[in-house]
């Protein structure tokens, strides 16, 4: 079974999503459709099955949905039509309590810009969720300082996050999703904003980190090169429709259509 099975997941954003469902599946394009009636087609029509235990880039140009597709994995996001199953339970079928369990327990995520508590120490931080969701202090700090280490934050814990460089502020991210012990971690561009250097060892570190853990990840990322490094699977949105899914391999050598090809071809050389 996958770990997520996304089944025709359309997301319209504006005040009339119903004209616009309509146009969509009178097979009006995404233009069309914002020039008649004013909502964007974030996501048209998207099915993919996530594997458990690997990492799953989705990857497209800016605009093409990756952020609201990801956003839909915890809920951050509701489709205006679509299921999205996790472990087999149609999460659009939670209560509020029930949600903030999910969120709590079974999803994490590392964001672009590391959203860290500037006034908490990096193991404040990092033990903030599962302060939250009630382990006691100690445990929740103790469990924070075994993460602050793995991530390679050894000597960090009592610092505050803006002493702090972007890769190491990006370490303490990925510590605190970490810390959550859930079983699938959704990262937006998370090694975005960082240098090409520290992004390639941020890249590494994830590597290792999932050799060990062997979680289910989703990686958001426009740039081909990371998806190729990182993604043992690869979902290629293009205007917010599903363009290509594959591994890395058949994706080099058999892009789907041009818009694929153009990424391919952009690739730096190794
Ligand atoms: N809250 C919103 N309201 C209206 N339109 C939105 C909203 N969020 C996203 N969109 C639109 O949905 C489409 C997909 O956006 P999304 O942010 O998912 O793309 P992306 O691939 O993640 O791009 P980027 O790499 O720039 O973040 C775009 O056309 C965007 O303008």
């Amino acid at each position: 079974m996958p770990a997520i099975r996304i089944k025709n997941v359309v997301k319209i954003f504006g005040a009339d999503p119903n004209k616009a469902l309509q146009l969509l599946k009178s097979g009006q394009d995404k233009a069309a459709i914002l020039a008649a009636t004013g909502s964007t087609v974030g996501l048209d029509r998207v099915s993919l099955d996530i594997e458990p235990g690997r990492i799953t880039v989705l990857m497209g140009l800016s605009g093409s949905g990756k952020s609201t597709l990801i956003r839909h994995l915890n809920r951050l996001i509701d489709p205006t039509e679509g299921r999205i199953e996790v472990d087999g339970d149609n999460i659009l079928d939670y209560d509020a309590a029930r949600l903030r369990d999910y969120r709590r327990r079974q999803v994490s995520m590392v964001f672009q810009g590391f959203g860290l508590l500037p006034h908490k120490t990096v193991a404040e931080n990092v033990a903030y969720g599962l302060i939250v969701r009630g382990e006691p202090r100690d445990v929740a700090l103790k469990q924070a300082r075994d993460w602050i280490d793995r991530v390679g934050l050894t000597g960090y814990a009592r610092h505050y996050p803006d002493t702090l460089s972007g890769g190491m502020k990006q370490r303490v991210g990925l510590a605190r999703a970490l810390a959550m012990d859930a079983e699938l971690l959704l990262m937006d561009e998370a090694f975005s904003a960082l240098d090409p250097l520290i992004r390639a060892e941020m890249q590494d570190q994830l590597l290792s980190l999932q050799s060990a853990l062997k979680k289910t990840i989703v990686f958001v990322t426009h740039d081909l090169d990371e998806a190729l490094r990182l993604g043992e699977r690869i979902a290629i949105l293009r205007d917010g429709r599903l363009v290509q899914d594959g591994e890395a391999r058949q994706i080099v050598e058999a892009p789907a259509d041009d818009y694929v090809r153009r990424f391919v071809e952009r690739r730096r050389p190794a």
